[in-house]
């Protein structure tokens, strides 16, 4: 890996209530400092509910904690008639760092479309949000060996009409539908066949320095367990971790890969 900051992002989905949430990140907090982690070496996010995001805010304020936290989705727009949107100004009043766009859970049940992720993506970028933009394939796409032709054509659509400087602040996050929440992690090679595709073709879409600055994490079922392993190849820069997030022990192991 080149100079890139690996990061380690939980995506809670619709678990935690606000409660719940001050709880968990308490004990992920106590975790990591007991461990003495580095955050300067592998930062360490969490993207929670929106109802969560408040008391999040207060307990990381209150704390001194390192962590830093985001949302799970963003509205396109910015202000007005949008009924259950939630615009990225609010966001950002509420110290989010990092926001999750596209996520294969919300192009499969929400109907986004490349148009509408790239549209979020912007509108991230310009409330100075970092938008982590998930791309990945289905099981059929891959049985038939497509995944990467698949994927790389979201990123295109991704990156649509994004300035090269805005390019190098977004992270990438490559999810195989197949993998997530199924407990059958991609294979190291896997991981690094499509990320490093996403790479090369950021290369030819901006530079080689836009594609050496963003990070390309890789997400679908994994554990500590599996971590080390894909943190090896040269192309995964972290990981997006959904069900394992959620026990604080067991994300703080996998943060402290490299321990
Ligand atoms: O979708 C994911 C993270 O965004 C991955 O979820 P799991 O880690 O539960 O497979």
């Amino acid at each position: 890996m080149a100079n890139r900051t690996p990061l380690i992002a939980g995506n809670w989905k619709m678990n935690k209530d606000h409660l719940e949430a001050v709880h968990l990140v308490q004990k992920l907090d106590w975790a990591l400092k007991d461990a003495k982690h580095d955050f300067s070496a592998v930062e360490v996010t969490v993207l929670v509910p929106f109802t969560d995001l408040r008391s999040v805010q207060t307990l990381v304020d209150a704390d001194g904690s390192q962590l830093s936290y985001g949302a799970q989705d963003l509205s396109a727009q910015v202000s007005g008639a949008y009924t259950g949107e939630i615009s990225p100004v609010f966001l950002e009043k509420l110290g989010v760092k990092y926001v999750a766009v596209g996520h294969s859970e919300r192009r499969q049940y929400h109907g986004e479309d490349d148009a509408l992720v790239n549209a979020k993506t912007k509108n991230a970028l310009a409330h100075g949000l970092v938008p982590i933009v998930c791309v990945g394939e289905g099981l059929d796409i891959r049985k038939a060996g497509e995944q990467v032709s698949y994927t790389l054509a979201q990123v295109d659509g991704a990156f649509e009409g994004i300035s090269a400087e805005d390019a190098a602040k977004v992270v990438v996050a490559y999810e195989p539908v197949w993998a997530i929440g199924t407990g059958e992690v991609a294979t190291p090679a896997d991981a690094q066949e499509v990320n490093g595709a996403i790479r090369a073709r950021l290369a030819e879409l901006y530079s080689a320095e836009v594609a050496d600055a963003v990070r390309v994490l890789y997400g679908g079922s994994v554990k500590s367990s599996s971590i080390a392993e894909l943190m090896a190849e040269p192309d995964v820069d972290g990981a997006l971790v959904g069900g394992a997030s959620l026990d604080p022990e067991e994300f703080a192991k996998i943060a402290r890969f490299q321990a």
